[in-house]
């Protein structure tokens, strides 16, 4: 994980424990253990502990297995053992790689299986399945791969030790869905665990798995291995718990209904265990329990992309611009409700009602109750409810016989929509904002509850609406900007600058004079070593800091808390994160594509001084803007041509009154202007090119400028606004570069500059002996586009250009016999940096 990512990945104390839990569609298969390997033994200050799952599918096998021998199909049972025994088998010859720990590995494996096959027709000749054998063989699974994970990580050269559940984890023995007798867990974990990580030993012990009386062994309910990982976490006092999953983490809603979802980075315990409860099938409802009091963070993480932060599920309360921060749908479900009279002050009603179903093994998903008192109703899933009409008919028999009760109604095809934010609790108008949404996508609610936590309000709709009423709501409260993208707040933009070079430098420095009320914050940094962060903003004294130090040449990694990642890394990384209007002002003269289509895939906004986006092939620029379409983003690029002038802005004033621009002429080049000046006044090229490179006039590489690309790259941007279906190879290019100079590395071609004295006092000889001006002029028209040296009369408009002096002309439907005419300085830190800040702006709330 990123070291500034989040709060928990600062550096741990030595003695610091993390418990893993890998999760069984992650253990899919040879290459999947071998994955977590890995990340078990990716080096961290911090000792670790490991809870496994079954491998993908094992613990429905091992039901199957358990099935077939209580009704007696040995052959099933065998056909089963066999196919897991190879599965198995096969991992074991994947993840270890010497002849003798293979063979070692198999035979362990055999034994476990010869004893699974045993059971199995032992129960077969009884036709008995005990809920304790049941256990007993369903647990097989998880030791399973528990001893895979121990034999991977012994053959990497590592310190492991299978340890086994049942002696650690203490129950109150229920089997099946056993609990874990905490305080009894938390003095064996350490007693047990506490030796083992001294002596750096990893512990690596199957999840799901508990001890109950007499030595029995249970299981802990299905997606127990949370909870083994949980209560483990905190007999340890760990400093927090990873649980590596199939999922990127806790999204905002279920991305099958809602494509829109969003990872969300952080959540508050409560929260979670509300969202688990109302149907997030990413975490078991019990698995917070042990947790509640103290403080051990639980991550959800994604296996397949461990660098990335996941969900933290922790005592803190963030993200409070959310007052909502999930919903959860659950579908599948009836409504039933108890009707009548009787019920009216009659105590003992709902009681009955509850314990009615509880004991016919029906768990009610949602209560409410009318203040009339005249109804309770309950949602129970669908499959059950004629099983829950049949219980609650016989409890209230008699009152349905003296007819002090209407009666049950039944309503299938129902589903319960959940939200959930801690954020609510005080806050008026949620549920107003959540039934307005509904009641404007067409969703009738049938049935409301909330808890006096006003942790959730839940809703009850027909199950055909649960698509429609997802997206209402996700979108009511914005579900789909948290943990990155763009919050539409009033008072903040957050920008991430792509490039801290001579133009970074100088929007850093003029960013806090601006006279707005809201202020771009700077919550970004990014250069090609990696990028620094804060979702907060960085501090001045943060961004001073940086400028000093990209200024003296060093890279922003070396900056304390900067992070090495690649720049498409670097926008993915901060994209996680909630931010309001986020920007990326790319101020690098790169091929940055991939990291500006990461940034728009997360709705920010794009600010480009960078030409060559822009001028990329034809397809690529037309994908690029589809990408911002989709997803309602802008892309500004005033000073991708004349600087701060303001080229696009007239342009897209001329089309936006009706007006058609033919063509477009002029000078755009600061460098050439400024060196075309200073040869025609006498002075030699190599100074006056110094000069320009000095103040900050040139590309990063000066031949960009001598040998016309950048105009042509101009002109390209230009042509295509009017029309010009060309690439950059279709535009004519005049380079004032000698062929002896293109290919040398920049640092030789600028100490060798003076061999080039001569030739350009020549050519300004020429100019003068015809008393002409040397200028290098564009041309684009939506048909061609030229770019090359002209040698024009001084009555020329453009001969009267000087220094950094750009001229753009636009000849227009509505100027035609007399230009519209674009004059002055074109390049250069303070005017380019001014251009961009107008650029990001006009993004910034007023
Ligand atoms: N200098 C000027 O007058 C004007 C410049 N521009 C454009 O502004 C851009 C920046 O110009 P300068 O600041 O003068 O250049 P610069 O060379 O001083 O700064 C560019 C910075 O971007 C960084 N960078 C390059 N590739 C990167 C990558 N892949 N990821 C992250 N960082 C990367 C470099 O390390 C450097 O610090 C260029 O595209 C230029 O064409 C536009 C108008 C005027
Ligand atoms: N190097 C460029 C900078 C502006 O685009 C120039 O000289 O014009």
């Amino acid at each position: 994980m990123p070291a500034r990512a989040t709060k928990s990945s600062r550096p741990v104390k030595k003695s610091a424990v993390d418990v893993f839990k890998f999760g069984g569609a992650s253990l899919a298969d040879a290459s999947a253990v071998r994955h977590a390997i890995g990340i078990i033994l990716s080096p961290r200050p911090s000792r670790t502990v490991t809870v496994v799952s079954a491998l993908a599918g094992v613990t429905d096998a091992l039901l199957a297995i358990a099935e077939w021998a209580r009704v007696g199909d040995t052959k099933a049972v065998d056909v089963a053992v066999d196919r897991l025994r190879a599965r198995h088998r096969a991992v074991a010859e994947g993840i270890l790689t010497t002849q003798r720990a293979r063979k070692a590995l198999v035979k362990e494996l055999d034994t476990a299986f010869d004893e699974l096959r045993t059971l199995a027709h032992g129960v077969a000749t009884l036709r008995e399945l005990t809920p304790r054998t049941r256990d007993y063989l369903v647990a097989r699974g998880e030791q399973l791969s528990a001893q895979l994970v121990v034999a991977g990580l012994l053959g990497r050269g590592a310190k492991a030790q299978y340890v086994e559940a049942a002696e650690l984890i203490r129950t109150d023995g229920v089997f099946g869905n056993a609990f874990p007798d905490l305080a009894a867990t938390d003095r064996v974990v350490r007693e047990r665990l506490t030796p083992l990580l001294r002596r750096k030993v990893l512990p690596v012990i199957p999840g799901f798995v508990g001890g109950g009386a007499e030595g029995a062994l249970v299981t802990l309910g299905r997606g127990g291995s949370d909870l083994t990982a949980t209560v483990l976490g905190r007999s340890l006092k760990a400093q927090r718990i990873t649980l590596w999953k199939d999922v990127p983490g806790l999204m905002t809603t279920d991305p099958r209904l809602v494509p829109s979802a969003r990872i969300v980075p952080q959540l508050n315990v409560r929260e979670a265990a509300e969202l688990a409860y109302y149907g997030a099938k990413v975490l078991h409802p019990r698995a917070l329990i042990p947790l509640a009091h103290i403080s051990v963070p639980v991550f959800v993480r994604p296996f397949a992309d461990p660098g990335a932060p996941g969900t933290e599920i922790s005592t803190r309360h963030t993200l409070q611009r959310y007052p909502v921060k999930a919903l959860s749908i659950v579908r599948g479900q009836a409504l039933v409700t108890v009707t009548g009279n009787g019920m009216l002050g009659v105590p003992g009603i709902a009681a009955r009602t509850f314990a009615a179903l509880q004991q016919a093994g029906i768990s009610v998903t949602l209560i409410t109750q009318a203040s009339s008192e005249h109804s309770i109703s309950l949602c129970v899933p669908a499959e059950r409810s004629a099983h829950a009409r049949a219980a609650l008919e016989q409890t209230f028999a008699l009152e349905l016989s003296r007819r002090e009760l209407e009666g049950m109604d039944v309503k299938t095809g129902m589903a319960t929509l959940a939200v959930v934010g801690l954020g609510m609790a005080g806050s008026p108008g949620i549920a107003s904002r959540m039934f307005t949404a509904l009641s404007q996508s067409g969703v009738n609610i049938v049935a409301i509850a909330q808890g006096s936590s006003e942790l959730n309000i839940s809703v009850v709709i027909a199950e055909r609406d649960a698509e429609a009423a997802a997206r209402s709501v996700h979108d009511e409260f914005q579900l789909d900007k948290i943990g990155g993208g763009g919050v539409r707040s009033d008072d903040r933009l957050d920008v991430v600058l792509l490039g801290v070079g001579q133009i970074g430098r100088e929007l850093l420095r003029i960013l806090p004079r601006t006279r707005r009320r809201v202020k771009p914050t700077i919550v970004g940094l990014i250069d090609r070593s990696g990028y620094l962060f804060d979702p907060e903003g960085l501090s001045p004294k943060q961004l001073l800091a940086a400028v000093a130090h990209k200024e003296s040449g060093a890279a922003l990694t070396s900056m304390p808390n900067a992070i090495r990642a690649s720049a498409p890394e670097a926008v993915a990384q901060i994209a996680r994160h909630a931010l309001s209007r986020p920007v990326l002002v790319d101020l690098t003269a790169d091929e940055t594509l991939p990291a500006i289509r990461k940034a728009l895939a997360a709705d920010w906004d794009i600010v480009l001084a960078n030409k060559k986006p822009l001028s990329a092939p034809r397809g690529e620029v037309q994908a690029l803007q589809a990408l911002a379409k989709q997803h309602g983003a802008r892309i500004l690029h005033e000073t991708t041509v004349g600087a701060g002038l303001p080229v696009m802005d007239s342009y897209a004033k001329l089309v936006e009154t009706g007006d058609k621009v033919l063509r477009v002429e002029g000078c755009t080049s600061g460098t050439l202007g400024f060196l075309l000046t200073e040869i025609g006044k006498g002075r030699p090229f190599s100074e006056a090119l110094g000069d320009a490179m000095r103040l900050g006039y040139t590309e990063p590489d000066p031949r960009d400028d001598l040998s016309g690309m950048d105009v042509a790259r101009k002109a390209l941007i230009l042509a295509r606004l009017i029309g010009f279906t060309g690439d950059l190879t279709d535009v004519t290019v005049e380079s004032l570069v000698p062929e002896a100079f293109r290919s040398m590395p920049v640092a030789k071609f600028k100490s060798t500059l003076t061999q080039q004295d001569k030739m350009w006092a020549d050519r300004q000889g020429t100019a003068t002996r015809q008393g002409r001006v040397l200028r290098y002029v564009l041309r684009a028209t939506p048909t061609a586009v030229k770019v090359g040296l002209q040698a024009v009369p001084p009555s020329h408009p453009l001969a009267g250009l000087r220094g950094t002096d750009n001229q753009i002309v636009f000849t227009t439907m509505r100027y035609r016999e007399h230009p519209l005419v674009i004059t002055g300085p074109g390049a250069g830190p303070a005017v380019t940096a001014a251009g961009v800040l107008n650029d990001i702006l006009q993004l910034t709330p007023a």
